[in-house]
């Protein structure tokens, strides 16, 4: 990695705010487990609806339940979304779109990492299908909506583990070559050239995007994780962070007001952070953005 992060980046950080939410909806994608569902706990707290978007429905009610009880907010709702399957994707925003007023913040939350190499239901690579495509898809079916809620607001879960990858635009798809840590890093970079070409396409508009390295977070993530990274995390769990914590700049980017003047930023510990010079390759993020539009088979300008 070309970046050097200090240690407070990697694990510090705590923001606070009482900013409410009243009247504003918020879409949640993996809103049952971990850092999603914290944002979604916070969020619900300050009087948001929240559309939880899962895979896994029966998770899903056990945590809206837990959320309800511990927010007093019963305005949460679950949709099905599995984001390895452009078909599920289709049906929940034609739902949205159907059922929604207005969508005031989208947290593109859902990811998996390191899983050994499979397929979404498109036949794309799982990684790179399911923590972008899914999420640009999705994107796509919403941004109307969006815009006629503006002021409104994209969250793009990244990670510092941007820095493993690069984008291997002629050979995405490729089992032969695939290598799972360095497939994580292509689909976080990709977050990241995603929010940049988002925020340069959206100008104007009143919909801002900001990509979000949450931390170091212990949360069920790992399941895939290798001996050596398995080590080393054993190493620096003391210095890790709860989900709780892990939620913090995601919730920052969601209410924080003085945010409505920036878009396109990676931000980690509730501040602007730094990213890799391949995050920043803007030439990168416009060649992406065109190959997202061709696997999808969607015209999106
Ligand atoms: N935990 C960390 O240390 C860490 C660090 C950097 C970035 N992140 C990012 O934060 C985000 C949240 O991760 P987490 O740590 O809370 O992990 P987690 O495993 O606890 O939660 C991930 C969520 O994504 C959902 N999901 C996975 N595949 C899906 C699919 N096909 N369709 C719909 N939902 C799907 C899961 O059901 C789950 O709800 C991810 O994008 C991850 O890459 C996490």
């Amino acid at each position: 990695m070309s970046n050097i992060y200090t240690l407070r980046e990697m694990f510090g950080g705590q923001w606070s705010s009482s900013k409410r939410l009243d009247g504003k909806t918020v879409i949640i994608t993996g809103a049952n487990t971990g850092i999603g569902k914290e944002t979604a706990r916070d969020l619900a707290g300050r009087g948001a609806r929240i559309i939880m978007a899962c895979r896994d429905l029966d998770k899903a009610e056990g945590a809206q339940k837990e959320i309800m009880e511990d927010s007093g907010n019963q305005n949460i709702v679950i949709r099905k979304l599995d984001l390895s399957d452009t078909k599920s994707i289709r049906e929940f925003a034609e739902a949205i779109n159907n059922e929604e007023r207005a969508v005031h913040v989208l947290i593109n939350n859902a990811g998996i990492m390191m899983c050994p190499y499979s397929k979404t239901a498109d036949g794309f690579e799982m990684q790179f299908g399911v923590n972008h495509l899914g999420h640009f898809l999705l994107t796509f079916l919403l941004i109307d909506l969006l815009k006629r809620s503006a002021p409104s607001r994209i969250i793009i879960l990244s990670s510092m583990a941007h820095g493993w990858g690069t984008i291997a635009l002629d050979d995405i798809n490729s089992e032969r070559n695939y290598h799972s840590r360095r497939a994580y890093g292509q689909s976080k970079l990709a977050n990241i050239l995603f929010t940049r070409s988002l925020a340069k396409k959206l100008k104007d508009t009143g919909v801002t995007a900001y990509a979000v390295h949450p931390g170091i977070v212990r949360t069920k993530l790992k399941r895939h994780m290798n001996l050596g990274l398995l080590i080393m995390w054993k190493i620096v769990r003391p210095f890790t962070k709860t989900p709780v914590q892990g939620a913090q700049t995601t919730i920052f980017c969601a209410v924080e007001p003085e945010l409505d003047k920036e878009s396109g930023g990676y931000y980690s510990n509730c501040r602007p952070s730094r990213c890799t010079r391949a995050a920043r390759d803007d030439e990168m993020a416009e060649k992406l953005w065109e190959l997202s539009c061709k696997m999808l088979g969607i015209v999106w300008n």
